[in-house]
């Protein structure tokens, strides 16, 4: 039966979709005429180029890329009323500023003006006022703008699910009508990459979307709490509050791997934002190293991890991630400041230039990095050297002065220096760096300081927002890198229970340390899993503040088989039933590379796909990874093989394990053979 307000409804979205196609019509027309406009130019360029003139020539060229530029953002225009013609608004309220009439506020992707009317007939669910739709129930409500709040009264709420421009459902104002949406939007079945959520939006979410004020936001949040997506919501929020000053190319992510790149790379575009570029932080290094040297990533250093215990290596890892690590290495450079300079008198023809004299102007460039201050010390006793003797200097005494200023200094290379700094350490053993090997992963970023604080690395200016996820994998000397390299706003998230090395991660509390002026927002609303999923992963890695959406599915199962053989055909089984079944995605997760492609090659079937670290895309369907490279993806159903006691035994290997599981929505399936995973043992 539809009631009155639905049938309202119903006609009224039928009106807003006859004046989208209008609308559509009419960009239409005028990309035509643009092309049209864009042809007849360059013929007649074409026709009187002898005629012409350097100066009609350029002007000719400018008006042409005017036009194109006209053009193309007419053809986005249309891209986005299309979009809009699908799901034009996914929300309403009717709010009564104080002393004014009541105003209906539809809220959608993005906006729509009725350019005759000048009036607004879909809000984007950025602007200011569309922030009430996610703050307030019925009642008091008050929205920032740039002028000042508004004050009023919301006295309708309401949500809609329209799709392919059919209003599937729609729910009135409750007391929290949000909760109903989102059950329905959480038991779906996932098919595909990380999606928009602004129709279900949650206050404390966003609180961190719209905050303009943080010079860092440290998003510390559990498994499923939505921070990817927060942060890339945040991402199209800001490109939206500063669209005169702020554009997608301006904004970077640093990203754990090209698949989580590609993984979350459809929000945006989906939100009406352009791609937004992205780097890993192995090749943020490479660059910072000027590709100089090879070392190891971070997936090796996992992987190294993972395989071997060893005790020496470990400690390697936990000492350069720790805060006092930084620490040193701040106290050898004001060491290296003090100590290394040995200053020599230096006799250039008859003059002699004093000591105090050098020593002055070493210092005076305090600011230079100090592997650049030679040159400027050297220019000036060049001068002092002229003045004294009145005279040109030669080029021979121009290059005595030039050689001997370095040859103070007791090192050139900040390689060696970085050694140095263990020999200072009284520690040599912790560096282990054989010529012709590469380094290894927990030295490159120390390297890099030294070389930043020493030789001084040109920052990436044009970078206007910075995005860094997975922070918990990263080590206090890496943020003050990025520190130094990124001098723009940030946003910084994860989750330290995700970790894939616990002997180098890092919380929010190490972050805020290198980040002082950071505001950390942390969130415990999972909305990833069923209960008994969220329930079963806290077994492994407890977290008493977590709060699961109240969701239900089946229990997790945990099943013996005789032997890994028996336990690949199992799932094998699985595979086809879950086929069968009205879900799309499936993980199947172990702890390493060589597992992954054992059970791959057994299971081997259209539609399997194996991701390795050297994958670049999401596939969707069935896909066979490691722990590490699925963190930060999620799949309907997830199995994890080989959940013995002789795979899960360690730390390391216990973080696995809860990140395997965490990537269940709503089926968790873990087989073994021989003794469970202690960490499984209830
Ligand atoms: N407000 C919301 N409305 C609807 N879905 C949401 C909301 N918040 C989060 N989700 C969903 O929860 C899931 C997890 O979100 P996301 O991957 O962003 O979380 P995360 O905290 O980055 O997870 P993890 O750290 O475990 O990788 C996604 O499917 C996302 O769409």
């Amino acid at each position: 039966m539809i009631n009155a307000t639905e049938r309202e409804e119903r006609e009224y979205l039928e009106e807003i979709k006859e004046k989208l196609t209008l609308a559509i019509r009419r960009v239409d027309g005028s990309v035509k005429q643009f092309s049209d406009e864009l042809r007849e130019k360059k013929q007649y360029i074409h026709e009187h180029q002898s005629g012409m003139d350097d100066a009609d020539m350029v002007a000719a060229g400018q008006s042409i890329n005017r036009m194109a530029f006209t053009g193309d953002a007419a053809v986005a225009r249309k891209r986005k009323l299309l979009k809009l013609g699908q799901s034009p608004y996914f929300g309403r309220i009717d709010f009564v500023p104080q002393g004014k009439a009541s105003l209906p506020v539809y809220i959608g992707i993005y906006s729509f003006i009725d350019e005759q009317q000048r009036q607004s007939l879909i809000y984007d669910w950025r602007a200011p006022i569309s922030s009430m739709f996610y703050d307030f129930e019925l009642g008091d409500a008050s929205f920032a703008t740039p002028g000042g709040v508004v004050q009023g009264n919301i006295e309708l709420k309401r949500q809609y699910k329209i799709r392919d421009g059919r209003l599937e459902f729609m729910i009135e104002n409750d007391v929290n009508i949000h909760d109903d949406v989102l059950q329905r939007e959480l038991a779906k079945s996932s098919d595909d990459k990380l999606k928009n959520i602004v129709a279900t939006i949650q206050r404390d979410q966003n609180a961190v979307i719209r905050n303009e004020t943080a010079p860092v936001m440290v998003i510390q949040g559990v498994a499923g709490s939505g921070k990817t997506s927060i942060a890339l919501h945040r991402i199209a929020f800001l490109l939206y509050r500063y669209r005169e000053t702020i554009g997608a190319k301006d904004v970077l992510i640093i990203s754990p791997n090209k698949v989580f790149a590609d993984y979350i790379s459809n929000v945006l575009p989906e939100l009406g934002e352009e791609h937004i570029p992205e780097l890993g932080m192995e090749e943020l290094a490479a660059d910072l190293l000027d590709h100089q040297y090879s070392f190891q990533t971070f997936f090796d250093q996992v992987a190294a991890l993972l395989d071997t215990h060893d005790a020496a290596f470990i400690e390697r890892i936990r000492f350069k991630s720790s805060f006092e690590f930084l620490n040193q290495l701040n106290q050898y450079l004001i060491y290296v400041e003090n100590n290394y300079f040995t200053v020599k008198e230096l006799r250039v023809g008859q003059t002699i230039v004093p000591l105090p004299f050098l020593l002055a102007k070493f210092k005076t460039f305090h600011r230079v990095p100090l592997l650049k201050r030679f040159a400027l010390v050297a220019e000036e006793v060049r001068n002092y050297v002229r003045d004294a003797t009145k005279r040109k200097l030669t080029n021979h005494e121009k290059s005595t002065i030039g050689e001997a200023i370095p040859r103070m200094f007791r090192f050139h290379q900040v390689l060696d220096l970085y050694r140095d700094f263990y020999r200072w350490l009284g520690k040599p053993e912790l560096l282990k760096f054989d010529h012709g090997r590469p380094l290894e992963y927990a030295d490159v970023f120390p390297l890099i300081y030294l070389r930043l604080r020493l030789e001084g690395i040109s920052t990436y200016d044009h970078v206007k927002h910075l995005l860094v996820d997975e922070m918990q994998d990263y080590t206090p000397v890496q943020y003050a890198v990025l520190s130094r390299m990124f001098l723009c706003r940030k946003t910084i998230l994860g989750d330290v229970s995700q970790t894939v090395n616990p002997y180098s991660s890092s919380s929010a509390e190490t972050i805020e340390r290198v980040f002082p002026q950071a505001e950390v927002v942390k969130l415990y609303r999972s909305y990833r899993s069923t209960v008994e999923i969220t329930a079963f992963a806290q077994r492994i890695t407890p977290n008493p503040n977590i709060i699961p959406l109240e969701r239900h599915g089946p229990e997790p199962a945990v099943v013996r088989f005789g032997s890994p053989n028996e336990e690949l055909q199992a799932i094998k089984q699985l595979i086809t039933t879950f086929q069968n079944s009205g879900n799309h995605s499936m993980g199947i997760i172990c702890k390493t590379l060589r597992q992954a492609e054992q059970a791959y090659t057994a299971l081997e079937a259209p539609g399997v796909y194996l991701l390795t670290d050297e994958s670049t895309a999401f596939k969707e369907g069935i896909i066979i990874t490691t722990a590490h490279l699925a963190k930060g993806l999620e799949f309907d159903a997830v199995i994890v093989p080989f959940a013995s006691a002789r795979t899960y035994k360690t730390e390391v290997d216990k973080s696995m394990l809860y990140v395997a599981c965490t990537r269940a929505m709503h089926q968790l399936t873990l087989t073994y053979s021989g003794e469970v995973a202690p960490f499984l043992s209830a």
